[in-house]
């Protein structure tokens, strides 16, 4: 290639490259939006109906508007008048009609999509609950099940129709003035281009606002949720201000990125309004030289003038739609993150031979857990094998990664490698859910819903006398029977009047109310007093009876009471056995068991002190 046409080809790439780059804006904001229309296949039928349904109506939008001012016209000349105000009725009950059935056909569109939106993002979030959402913000999975939901609505039901039938009323419009125009005609569709330019041509800065503002919007949400679950910490550690700080910053964000859309919101329909004036000026002055030709009646130039002004309303239609396209996509994209996000497999481990089922049964091999964006296996190949009916305590300083232990066991944090296997059955199912079928773990905070406290207790279609036989066992049910309602009174959000005691107590409820052939209970004397505690260690005397039961414990009354003591440090078990052969045998146990701070205590009888 010579110099001259290297020059050229690089002064040629040089102008396609604004175009090449709107090209990869519009594939980039089109993608997130084409993917999630996927899950709407089953509603495409009744797009359809809404498109067409939507083209009639602008069709017969720019139809009444001309059939009015030709009827008017013809009322001044006193010729035909009659015929046009007829068919102009037609025209205005039909279009009433049709107006009222795309509201209709839209909104059950809009319902469905919103339905099938939100049922895929809480499918998404039950299915990656909690390890792959601790990953993620939780403004940002509120704002994915919440607006950005809603902005999908409005986007498949009322704006993806809208520019498609806005498309298709203009291109109709269009043929019928070049048809009656000719060549004055084709004013109207090169206005239309120039007007469909204009959002285009801002899409680039429109899809950053939009992916600002949602971002804006999420970080906002974020810092309201943390508010107001740090309520208490927030006023006792006198943070109002600065959390108040953080609310306006945040709203202030969010405000900057709506001004900064407003103004270019406005110096886009500056440019509309310039482009209809010209299409209008240009139409009559086209059509007035065709009428002094004699080309044209003098009766035409009103009708066309008409026409050149209400045939841009569809390409409007289109505009307003495309406006919202780059903040819709960005809600898309995170909506399509959260759906795509892998969920938490465990991962194959040593092919062993773990014989017939067996219930209650628990197998780990080699588990190895390592947090996201750490370096550092909290478990570092565990081994544990528990046979059915058996009671093991699972004892470590605090970080030793018991919870984390608890956690994989349930299937709630993926490990990295590993083995794990519930009534002999590997765990192998990608939620874990069949594996929690199996096996319940019960947590050291149990969530109270803001509901009864029947349906507290999750287990719907389970009968009273059930109901109150477990809350007996778990020494709730005289607590439950002072409440005004008793099973049915309504409960505060997070439990309200009640203790960090009674709230482990429902928690266990529930894990017993699922009948479990193990269940695993982490920390559950935590926070009470020596009195409780005991009550509630006789309760899991009583409730363990007859099912496997691993025990994440401090307290040395609790491992006296299993068969077997598991210590976890650095990663592993490094001690196995009943609690009094470890104290005589296990160096390891004795110092775990030792409190430094108090050299009164004698070893067995301290809880196994915190670290740091
Ligand atoms: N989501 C997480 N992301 C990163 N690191 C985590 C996460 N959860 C726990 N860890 C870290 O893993 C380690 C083990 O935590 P884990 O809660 O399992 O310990 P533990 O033995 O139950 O402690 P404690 O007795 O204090 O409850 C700790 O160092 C903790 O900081």
């Amino acid at each position: 290639m010579s110099a001259t046409s290297l020059t050229e080809a690089r002064a040629d790439a040089h102008a396609d490259a604004p175009v090449r780059r709107l090209v990869s804006t519009w594939r980039t904001v089109a993608a997130p939006l084409v993917a999630l229309g996927a899950h709407l296949r089953a509603e495409a039928r009744l797009a359809v109906q809404v498109v067409v349904v939507a083209w009639l109506v602008l069709v017969l939008g720019v139809g009444t508007t001309v059939l009015s001012v030709a009827a008017t016209t013809a009322a001044v000349v006193d010729d035909g008048a009659g015929a046009l105000l007829a068919a102009l009725a037609v025209a205005v009950v039909a279009l009433g009609l049709l107006a009222w059935t795309e509201q209709w056909v839209a909104h059950v569109l809009a319902y469905r999509v919103i339905d099938a939106v939100r049922r895929a993002v809480h499918d998404a979030i039950a299915r990656l609950a909690p390890l792959g959402l601790g990953r993620r913000r939780s403004g940002e999975t509120v704002a994915a099940a919440m607006t950005d939901a809603e902005a999908l609505e409005w986007f498949y039901a009322h704006t993806a129709a809208q520019v498609v039938a806005g498309l298709a009323a203009a291109l109709t419009v269009s043929v019928g003035a070049v048809v009656w125009l000719g060549p004055a005609g084709l004013v109207l569709p090169v206005a239309q281009l120039l007007v469909l330019a204009v959002p285009l041509l801002a899409l680039p800065v429109a899809s950053r606002q939009g992916a600002a503002l949602r971002g804006g919007i999420a970080d906002l949400a974020s810092v309201v949720m943390e508010a107001r679950a740090a309520a208490r910490e927030t006023v006792l550690l006198g943070r109002v201000p600065a959390v108040v700080a953080d609310v306006r910053a945040g709203t202030a964000r969010v405000q900057r990125v709506r001004r900064g859309i407003a103004v270019r919101t406005g110096a886009e329909q500056a440019a509309l309004e310039a482009v209809g004036a010209a299409t209008v000026l240009t139409t009559l002055a086209l059509v007035a030289a065709r009428v002094q030709d004699g080309a044209l009646a003098p009766t035409a130039l009103p009708v066309a003038v008409a026409l050149a002004g209400a045939g841009l309303a569809p390409v409007l239609t289109v505009v307003a739609g495309l406006q919202r396209t780059g903040e819709t996509s960005a809600a898309a994209a995170r909506v399509d993150a959260l759906l795509r996000a892998p969920g938490a497999r465990p991962a194959d481990g040593p092919d062993v031979d773990r014989g017939a089922p067996a219930p209650g049964r628990l197998d780990v091999e080699q588990l190895r857990v390592t947090y996201p964006g750490t370096d550092r296996a909290v478990l570092a190949g565990v081994d544990l094998h528990v046979t059915p009916g058996e009671h093991v305590a699972v004892v470590g300083a605090s970080g030793a990664g018991k919870t984390t232990l608890t956690l994989a066991l349930a299937r709630l944090v993926a490990p990295d490698s590993g083995h794990l296997a519930v009534d002999g059955v590997p765990a192998d199912d990608e939620t874990g859910r069949r594996t929690r079928e199996r096996l319940v773990l019960v947590g050291q905070h149990a969530h109270v819903f803001r509901a009864s406290v029947r349906d507290n207790l999750l287990a719907p279609g389970t009968s009273d006398a059930a109901l109150w036989r477990v809350l007996e066992r778990v020494h709730l049910a005289d607590r439950v029977r002072a409440l005004p309602e008793g099973l049915d009174t309504p409960l505060a959000e997070r439990g309200g009047a009640w203790s960090g005691g009674e709230r482990q107590r429902l928690g266990l409820a529930r894990g017993l109310l699922r009948d479990p052939s193990v269940l695993v209970l982490d920390e559950p004397t935590a926070g009470l007093d020596t009195r409780t505690e005991a009550a509630f260690l006789a309760t899991l005397a009583d409730v363990r009876a007859g099912r496997t039961t691993v025990v994440v414990t401090h307290r040395p009354a609790a491992m006296r009471a299993c068969d077997r003591v598991v210590l976890l440090a650095g990663g592993r078990v490094v001690a196995d056995g009943p609690h009094d052969r470890l104290l005589a045998t296990s160096a390891a146990y004795r110092d775990a068991l030792a409190a430094p701070d108090d050299p009164g205590d004698q070893p067995g009888d301290a809880p196994i002190p915190e670290r740091g």
